[in-house]
């Protein structure tokens, strides 16, 4: 795990997390040391210090502790003698839980999604994506603001506590309804202007590719790999918040939009993923999806099981995917062998291709890049002839950048342009084509 902090000025915390006895778990769901594993992990991603991890068996949980109340006494003797600054819990709290908890331990309690999104908070690099990521904390909140309210102003740096800003909250409901619209409206200006960027990107008619998967499975490190873009990858989890992307060229010179998004991981509420809708919007409208999995990772299946529901929920189930196993140089160790793991998940994914790559020392990349190649509709080439108003000289441009122009005339108030056109660039140009033949040629590179 990488942290920057040294031990000293890191918090102190403990993670709790119940075990329900006695009921059948959901077929994705993880095995509760496995998700108190993770909890550690986004624990130390937030720079925390884990002091210990306690798992409780019970039937139930708990209505106003969640644990039961030997459990709370012997934490809060923890809580004392090892002098944590908070507890983390592996399951959403109520409102009343969490009041309830942190009366009787007296310090900060914290659940797995408060957690997530401070990671978020902290992550969040552009101004859509901070508005996002508070409005996502609002959403959390406001449910909880029951009865006498929360402390709402809990000051601090650590973590928790980088709510959405303690000031603007210390009030009311009402306010924060306010602060809501008003982050809604904020949010709508800044999208409009993304899209026009998009479609500036859509002028340009290539493909888009993008990346999905679970958090840390290694999009970001394969992006730059295919791209040889310098994106932060990261072995904490969540560094990549705010979509990127960028081109690749594939060994056929045909060129691709690739775009790398932030990653799932489970018990993220969807109405939170739905936050992040720059990633959404890139996931729903790409023409093939890679879904990156850590092959090395003894959770791989469940993660990319998980991954499969996200896209369900969110639309993108049709979309064709390409399952990724990555991380195949640290193979080896795991019990089961890459070439069984690959035809279990790709059984589960609904038989998708799949390959297997290093995006740390790049072996399998070329077999990836092909693959994507042979996936992509075919795209025909056409001969046409175009007359292009002056006023919409930006075609011709467009025209010597994506197709072969093979002649151009300028006449009085257009310009005759001839050209062959592959079929997805001639749609975009349609309404300026004056004649059109199918060529029987091979695609121009
Ligand atoms: N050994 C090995 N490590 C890898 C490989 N690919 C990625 N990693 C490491 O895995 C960690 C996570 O990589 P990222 O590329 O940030 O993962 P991500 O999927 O973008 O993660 P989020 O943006 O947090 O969702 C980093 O420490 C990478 O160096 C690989 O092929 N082999
Ligand atoms: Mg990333």
């Amino acid at each position: 795990m990488t942290h920057s902090l040294p031990d000293q000025n890191r918090e102190r915390a403990i993670l709790v997390a119940v075990e329900l006895t006695g009921r059948k778990r959901e077929p994705d769901a993880p095995e509760p040391e496995e998700s108190l594993q993770e909890l550690a992990t986004l624990a130390e991603s937030a720079g925390a210090q884990i002091i210990e991890k306690i798992l409780q068996s019970r039937a139930t949980f708990d209505q106003a502790t969640l644990i039961g109340s030997g459990k709370l006494d012997e934490l809060r003797s923890v809580v004392k003698a090892m002098d944590v600054d908070v507890v983390i819990v592996d399951h959403e709290l109520g409102g009343t839980q969490q009041r309830n908890l942190e009366r009787s331990l007296d310090c900060r309690v914290v659940d797995r999604t408060q957690l997530i999104l401070d990671i978020f908070a902290h992550r969040a690099r552009t101004r859509e994506g901070q508005l996002q990521v508070e409005l996502a904390q609002l959403n959390y909140l406001l449910p909880r603001l029951t009865g006498k309210g929360i402390a709402m102003s809990r000051l601090g740096a650590g973590i928790g506590t980088r709510g959405p800003g303690e000031t603007k909250l210390e009030t009311d409901r009402r306010r924060i309804h306010h602060r809501i619209k008003r982050i809604q409206h904020d949010l709508e200006s800044v999208r409009g202007s993304r899209g026009i960027q998009r479609r500036l990107r859509q002028a340009v008619p290539l493909q888009t590719l993008a990346l999905v998967g679970y958090t840390n499975a290694g999009k970001s490190t394969l992006f730059n790999r295919l791209t040889g873009a310098g994106v932060l990858a990261d072995a904490r989890m969540f560094a990549t918040l705010d979509p990127t992307v960028r081109q690749v060229q594939l060994p056929s010179r045909r060129r691709i939009l690739l775009s790398d998004t932030v990653g799932f991981i489970r018990q993220l509420p969807t109405t939170l993923v739905q936050a992040f809708r720059a990633t959404l919007e890139e996931v729903t409208e790409a023409a093939i999806l890679l879904h990156v999995v850590d092959a090395s990772s003894a959770a791989a299946a469940g993660h990319s099981s998980h991954v499969r529901r996200v896209l369900n929920e969110i639309g993108a189930e049709n979309t064709p995917q390409i399952l990724v196993l990555n991380k195949a140089d640290l193979l080896g160790g795991t019990s089961e062998s890459p070439a069984t793991l690959l035809r279990r998940l790709s059984g589960e994914a609904g038989g998708a291709p799949c390959v297997s790559v290093s995006a740390h020392n790049g072996d399998g990349v070329d077999d990836l890049l092909e693959l994507i190649d042979r996936m992509l509709p075919e795209d025909p080439i056409e001969f046409a002839t175009f007359h292009i108003p002056v006023t919409d000289l930006g075609v011709v441009h467009l025209l010597h950048e994506f197709a072969r122009v093979t002649s151009e005339r300028y006449l009085a108030d257009y310009c005759e342009v001839e050209a062959e056109v592959s079929a997805s660039v001639l749609r975009r140009v349609a309404q300026y084509k004056v004649a059109q033949t199918v060529r029987d040629t091979a695609p121009f590179v």
